[in-house]
């Protein structure tokens, strides 16, 4: 059990009959066992109380609930808390207790009702809810499914196909558009929600307004042939979409059982389902994602030491190219008035137009109206010079990646922005005390690493040097947030935590290309374990340019662990640079679409016979498994080498950076809890094999052979204060 109580729930009787129980366990309202037991207490006495005629239920301070604390979870998970009986919540008290009451109860709703909050409320017998709240069943995205009657009530309350949509996607509603729905019986003002809910309630008790048992409808549901289509095709979908997952399966089965055999058979399907899906080992890692996700913001030395983000009033961008549009797109979509500088006046007008087009396909997509385009827009303003920053809080320097272009514009910042500006670069790979060198503010100098395209890929890598100052930090975490990005803070090395961790996975790819592996196997295989792309077929879209910039930083760094190929070289001095010239490793139509060429094996035989490599014969025939081991597991072993030196606080940082920066399967947990579901002895043992056979790009650093000899997990802590940060 766990030692200390989590949150608890209020009740209080009014003059007019209404009990009111109150949700309380900040910051969300999550329904704890504690608040759970609680709640079940305090409805037993609102039901024996003679002066209670009916009931209603909310959450402390302007939210209902986040849902079941999913930290209960991960307490099942390592059997620190013993599992409630399968139904003990969902039937004995959300159904048999709340719902099935003789005296009726009214959720109201402010803020969100999210998973097991948003079930909660759809037990009770009508909703009223504050304008905007957000209403959704987000479960499938941590593993789990809706558990708490979820899978039975909501198509019932809206029908099944939008049920679907709503659980499938984990994408909340909005009030109103749960008002249009059926699933909210009223919006009214935040104000007024209390007293709306109240007379709503007395309402029902008084049959002046209808008592509805949600999971007794059935006006909303289809035929059963219909339905049974309908589920059909979701399947399907669900197959093809996550492949590698099975809980939206299981989820499914419980929505059929209830629409075939009838609610009270689902409920008891949904309760055995959502007990099971607790253990799977996709859930446990979707659950970590979770925390770590959250974690990465929580910086030792730097957020708990009570500084306060100052408020960035006004954003410079040095830079109008892919990145530099990309990021001040980000900036504007959250209000940050934005100053756009180029060079001369052409390439301005190129950079205002880029964001410009940023936002009219969100225009054209339906996602941004005509008025507020014209609004956002309007938070942009081009200059050609320095003039328009001698207000700003933070430049962003996004030029090209020129270490000498970059000390002037650093220098040339230090004369013209106010002492307090924060002076950061997106560069990718160079070292940031460099940029700095010519300057005497390298503690307000940081690197704020975006990821292509900026407004729409979600890590911020916030690099700082030993000089930057925790202010300038947390100031940098703030603005993260407020974009809507996934801030992880990471050390300075050539890189940083996402290139440095994911070069060995094209260059694995690399060498086993030339010693034999199919490339199109290998991109399936690497497609097939959760990557939106293979290494080839990622390479062609960055382009060679890029793929060729990068490597030489890492081969000039690392240059006893990195393998030259020449497979890139020689087909881009025959024009075929990646995508966007039409070819690359694939050949592309006028859609994009990418195909095999056969041509390729012309540039691999070429790359072969200069390196002096020959085919391996056990290399040409890998199974995916081992195509993905000698991929990632090199991955691993960078990783190791990056918390080893410091560049992580934690390993949990890298697994979200390699999550939100190169798509890593989050259903995998991220590439160290990846690894330690695989075992550091198995993964140092493996390393160990392939550097004898095929040299030193495989060979273990010490970090990993270390936790390998004591067995322990790569991503516990270190035990030395090493950290370089
Ligand atoms: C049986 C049932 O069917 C199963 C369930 O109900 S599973 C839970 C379903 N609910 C969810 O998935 C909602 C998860 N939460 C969220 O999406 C977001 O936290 C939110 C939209 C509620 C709020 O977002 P935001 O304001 O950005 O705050 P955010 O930083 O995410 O969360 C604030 C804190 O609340 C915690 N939190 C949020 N929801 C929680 C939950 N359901 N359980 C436990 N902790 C939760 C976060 O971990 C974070 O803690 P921290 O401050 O210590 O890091």
């Amino acid at each position: 059990m766990a030692s200390r109580t989590k949150g608890k729930t209020t009740i209080e009787v009014g003059g007019d009959g209404v009990a009111v129980i109150t949700l309380i366990n900040p910051p969300v309202n999550s329904l704890s066992f504690d608040v759970l037991d609680n709640l079940k207490s305090n409805y037993e006495e609102a039901l024996s109380r003679n002066d209670v005629k009916a009931i209603v239920i909310t959450g402390a301070k302007g939210k209902f609930s986040g849902g079941f604390d999913i930290s209960g979870f991960g307490e099942i998970q390592k059997g620190t808390r013993k599992e409630p009986k399968v139904g003990y919540i969902s039937i004995d008290i959300i159904t048999d207790l709340l719902e099935a009451a003789r005296k009726p109860s009214v959720a109201a709703i402010d803020g969100l009702a999210l998973g097991g909050g948003l079930e909660l409320s759809m037990a009770c017998h009508a909703r009223i809810s504050a304008p905007g709240a957000q209403l959704g069943l987000p479960e499938l995205q941590l593993g789990v499914i809706p558990g708490f009657g979820g899978t039975q009530r909501l198509p019932r309350l809206v029908g099944l196909t939008k049920a679907l949509e709503m659980i499938l996607t984990s994408k909340p509603v909005k009030a109103e558009e749960g008002h249009s729905l059926g699933l909210i019986d009223a919006v009214v003002p935040p104000a007024e929600l209390l007293n709306a809910a109240r007379r709503w309630a007395l309402d029902i008790a008084e049959r002046r307004k209808p008592w509805v048992s949600s999971v007794l409808k059935t006006d909303k549901l289809p035929p059963l042939g219909e339905a049974r289509e309908i589920l059909k095709f979701a399947k399907e979908q669900t197959r093809k979409q996550a492949p590698n997952m099975k809980h939206p399966l299981m989820c499914l089965e419980a929505v059929e059982v209830g629409i075939v055999s009838g609610p009270r058979a689902g409920l008891q399907k949904e309760a055995e389902v959502g007990a099971q899906v607790v253990r799977l080992d996709t859930t446990k890692s979707l659950i970590h994602v979770f925390f770590s996700q959250r974690g990465t913001s929580k910086v030792p030395g730097v957020t708990d030491r009570g500084l306060v983000p100052r408020k960035i009033k006004k954003v410079a961008i040095i830079g109008g190219g892919l990145m530099g549009s990309g990021i001040a797109t980000a900036l504007i979509l959250s209000n940050y008035p934005v100053v756009l500088k180029e060079v001369n006046e052409k390439f301005l007008e190129a950079g205002i137009g880029r964001v410009k087009a940023n936002l009219q396909s969100r225009v054209k997509k339906g996602r941004m109206s005509q008025e507020k385009f014209e609004k956002t827009m309007s938070l942009l303003k081009g200059s050609l010079d320095y003039e328009s920053f001698r207000d700003v809080d933070m430049v962003i320097e996004a030029v090209i990646e020129n270490i000498s272009l970059k000390q002037q514009i650093f220098a040339d910042l230090e004369k013209y922005c106010p002492q307090h500006c924060i002076l950061a670069s997106n560069t990718s790979t160079i070292d940031l005390n460099k940029i700095g060198e010519r300057t005497k503010s390298q503690d307000r100098i940081v690197g704020a690493h975006f990821f292509s395209p900026a407004h729409v890929m979600p890590l911020l890598e916030i690099v700082r040097t030993d000089h930057t100052s925790a202010q300038v930090i947390v100031d940098l975490l703030d603005v993260g947030k407020k974009i809507k990005k996934t801030p992880v803070v990471v050390g300075n090395c050539t890189g940083f935590a996402v290139n440095r961790m994911f070069f060995p996975y094209t260059q694995a790819a690399m060498f086993l290309a030339e010693h034999g592996t199919d490339p199109y196997l290998i991109d399936r295989a690497a497609s097939k374990f959760g990557m939106p792309m293979g290494p080839f077929r990622l390479c062609d879209l960055v382009g060679f340019g890029v793929a060729i910039a990068t490597a030489t930083q890492f081969i000039e760094n690392f240059p006893e662990r990195t393998n030259k190929s020449m497979i890139i070289p020689l087909m881009q001095e025959d024009k075929r640079a990646g995508e966007a010239t039409g070819k690359g490793f694939y050949l592309y139509d006028d859609k994009r679409k990418a195909k095999p060429d056969p041509e390729l094996k012309k540039y691999i035989e070429k790359a072969r016979s200069m390196s002096g490599v020959s085919v391996d014969p056990k290399l040409a025939k890998l199974s995916e498994k081992e195509i993905i081991e000698m991929m990632f597991f090199p991955v691993v072993n960078e990783a190791c080498r990056v918390f080893a030196e410091g560049i992580a606080v934690k390993a949990s940082d890298l697994d979200i950076a390699g999550i939100m920066g190169m798509g890593f399967p989050p259903y995998r947990g991220g590439i160290m809890h990846w690894a330690d579901s695989i075992g550091s002895k198995y993964i140092h043992s493996k390393l160990d094999e392939w550097s004898k056979s095929y040299g030193d790009f495989f060979v273990p650093c010490a970090f990993l052979a270390e936790r390998a000899s004591k067995g322990a997990p790569l991503s516990a802590p270190l035990e030395q204060a090493r950290s370089r940060l």
